[in-house]
């Protein structure tokens, strides 16, 4: 029988240590504020960002909100994360990504201060990724490696297959995976035998916004799936880019969606905010 990887369960666990940390914190004056900005009206965003909200209030992480219109400019966004650069009480800002067309995401990402770069997506934070240096890491590669952990699935010496590049998922996902020493192999859309390479993985990472894309033809026998996406279908129920029900008869270990690596990345962010927080 496949073991489920209970991200709700696991996230749960973290949230609960998070929040005691957080009570700790406040005994010693140093409070947690987190700034969420969102910019349109996108449906999808608004789950997420309800989401974090929630889990901020069950942390005792204040949260302020920046709910932004449509037409906001990119002058308008980037004078707001000035000001929130510059108040001390403030120790995180997240921008809720994808942002609209005339805003240039790069622009934006850039002008957060590293220090309150949460998301981890600044060059600053990417770049001590690549050398193995301190920094904020990608909330959802960086929750993914602690539901492995937490599951007892070895990584060290592990041939893992990350399909998708992305630079919130994928490349740092390779990049974390190489440091828990996996051999790492990166596919994305001009991969050639695409089902030849995933068949290799003794660990597969599958990001690539497409539902219920990886069938029972791409996974080898006892292999260890995480399905990265999140897709709502005609029915309005949630699946990922992984056909759940075909592969689960291969695998020994699979994260469901809902369930899985989404609240892992909501409680990594909550944990980036208190890291952050620790600093001032
Ligand atoms: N600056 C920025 N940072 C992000 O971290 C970020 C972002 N932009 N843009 C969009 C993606 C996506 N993302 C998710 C967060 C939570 C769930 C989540 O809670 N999922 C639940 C279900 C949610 C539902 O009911 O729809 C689950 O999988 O069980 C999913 C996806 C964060 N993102």
């Amino acid at each position: 029988m496949a073991q489920l990887i209970d991200g709700k369960k696991i996230s749960t666990e973290i949230k609960e240590a998070l929040k005691l940390e957080v009570a700790q914190l406040k005994e010693k004056g140093t409070d947690c504020v987190l700034a969420v900005i969102q910019v349109g009206e996108d449906p999808a965003s608004k789950v997420y960002v309800r989401n974090k909200k929630r889990a901020c209030e069950f942390i005792g992480i204040e949260s302020i909100s920046y709910e932004l219109p449509e037409e906001t400019t990119q002058e308008e966004l980037l004078q707001i994360i000035d000001k929130l650069n510059a108040d001390s009480k403030v120790k995180g800002i997240l921008c809720q990504l994808p942002l609209p067309k005339h805003i240039n995401e790069d622009t934006v990402i850039k002008r957060i201060s590293p220090q309150k770069d949460v998301d981890g997506f600044h060059p600053e934070n990417v770049g001590a990724l690549v050398i193995g240096q301190k920094g904020f890491v990608s909330c959802t590669p960086f929750g993914i490696i602690q539901l492995l952990k937490k599951s007892n699935i070895e990584i060290d010496g592990k041939q893992c297959v990350i399909v998708g590049r992305s630079n919130i998922v994928g490349k740092p996902m390779a990049l974390l995976m190489l440091r828990e020493n996996a051999t790492v192999t990166v596919c994305h859309s001009h991969t050639k035998n695409l089902k030849e390479i995933t068949k290799t993985a003794d660990i597969l990472i599958v990001a690539i916004g497409k539902p219920k894309f990886i069938n029972h033809e791409y996974v080898k026998d006892g292999a260890v799936v995480i399905d990265v996406g999140i897709h709502r279908q005609e029915n309005n129920k949630l699946c990922g880019d992984v056909d759940f029900d075909s592969v689960l008869p291969k695998v020994s270990a699979i994260t469901p969606v809902p369930g899985g690596v989404g609240p892992m990345t909501i409680a990594m962010l909550m944990h980036n905010c208190v890291e952050g927080s620790k600093n001032y």
